[in-house]
């Protein structure tokens, strides 16, 4: 049985894996530029964050229905709850759909499809937080979250994600406040190619809650002192960072630094499709190479849940960190 574990930060359209991409492209007729799922699987060489990007956002040609949704988040949710994600706060990129005439009413429906009955199917809780490009324009997430209204009472809360170089969190100071007065959690990628003083402006300017990636704070001492004296909690996706260059080697992550600097970090998937692994590759992962040990692992687990967004249900919390104290590993 493996660890359990909360998974915080995964999106959604990560989860697209070459066969279900290829079958989806079939069923809305649309073409795919590779001639079948290894042509494409050849594709995931990344240089950096922006060429991840242009094929992730590519790829979403084939998501047109409902159906296609509520089918690209099962496959997900099958796969995380056989590594052990007993609760995953799942983020979605309605923008990225708006753009291609996909409505949010869709994009929504289709994700809670599969949602909504999840706990049945996968054993799996689940919330679904709404992330803004922050590569477009403040006003088109403001026009996003507007669109959003209708379905506030299935989303938690927003995120900040796509090409952070250039695009600081202060641009969408308007829109983190709109969404806090809405009663939506915040939370937003800083850190991971960006400087730490993004970071910073992330929790100062919009009032995130949790970081995702936040790597780079290790480079400002003062910051790490803060995360830790404030206990935010840093959503770390291990073999993201090695796939998209932002470390050289695993071998090289700071996790091992970051734990004994007492920093919250968890360990999530990010994209796994495209970063090959899911939560359970990325424990796995970072036990082989980096050397955790049981209690560090266990440490990260007992993290995970005490960093979700579970706040409205801490029974449910409760009995998951019960889960992660009992854990044997083998
Ligand atoms: O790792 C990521 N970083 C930024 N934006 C993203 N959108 C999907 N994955 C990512
Ligand atoms: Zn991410």
């Amino acid at each position: 049985m493996p660890l359990p574990k909360a998974e915080l930060h995964l999106h959604i359209e990560g989860t697209l894996e070459p066969e279900l991409a290829f079958e989806l492209a079939a069923r809305n007729g649309v073409a795919l530029p590779y001639a079948h799922t290894d042509a494409l699987r050849k594709a995931y060489e990344f240089e950096d964050l922006q060429s991840f990007l242009n094929l992730y956002y590519e790829l979403m040609a084939v998501l047109r229905t409902e159906q296609d949704f509520a089918d690209l988040a099962d496959a997900y949710l099958a796969r995380a709850a056989a590594q052990g994600v007993r609760h995953a706060e799942i983020f979605f990129d309605p923008q990225a759909h708006l753009a291609r005439g996909v409505g949010m009413g869709t994009v929504v429906e289709g994700l809670w499809r599969a949602l909504g009955r999840s706990e049945e199917t996968h054993g799996v809780s689940t919330q679904l937080i709404m992330c803004f490009l922050r590569d477009e324009s403040a006003a088109s997430a403001m026009e996003t979250l507007e669109a959003a209204k209708p379905y506030l009472d299935r989303i938690v809360g927003i995120g900040l994600d796509s090409a952070e170089v250039g695009h600081p969190p202060v641009k969408f100071r308007e829109v983190y406040e709109a969404a806090a007065a809405l009663g939506l959690r915040r939370v937003a990628h800083a850190g991971e190619e960006g400087p730490p003083s993004y970071i910073t402006e992330a929790l100062d300017v919009l009032g995130v809650e949790r970081v995702d990636h936040g790597l780079r704070c290790m480079e400002d001492p003062a910051l790490v002192e803060r995360l830790v004296r404030e206990r935010v909690p840093l959503t770390l996706c291990p073999l993201s960072n090695v796939r998209l260059r932002t470390v050289d080697t695993l071998a090289e992550h700071p996790l091992p630094a970051m734990l004994d600097a007492g920093l919250l970090c968890t360990v999530n998937s990010d994209d796994p499709a495209y970063f090959g692994g899911y939560a359970g590759d990325n424990f796995d992962a970072v036990r082989r190479i980096l050397g955790l040990t049981d209690e560090r692992l266990r440490e990260l687990a007992r993290n995970s849940f005490t960093a979700s967004f579970l706040a409205h249900d801490e029974e449910r919390r409760a009995g998951y960190l019960a889960e992660v104290e009992a854990y044997e590993f083998e």
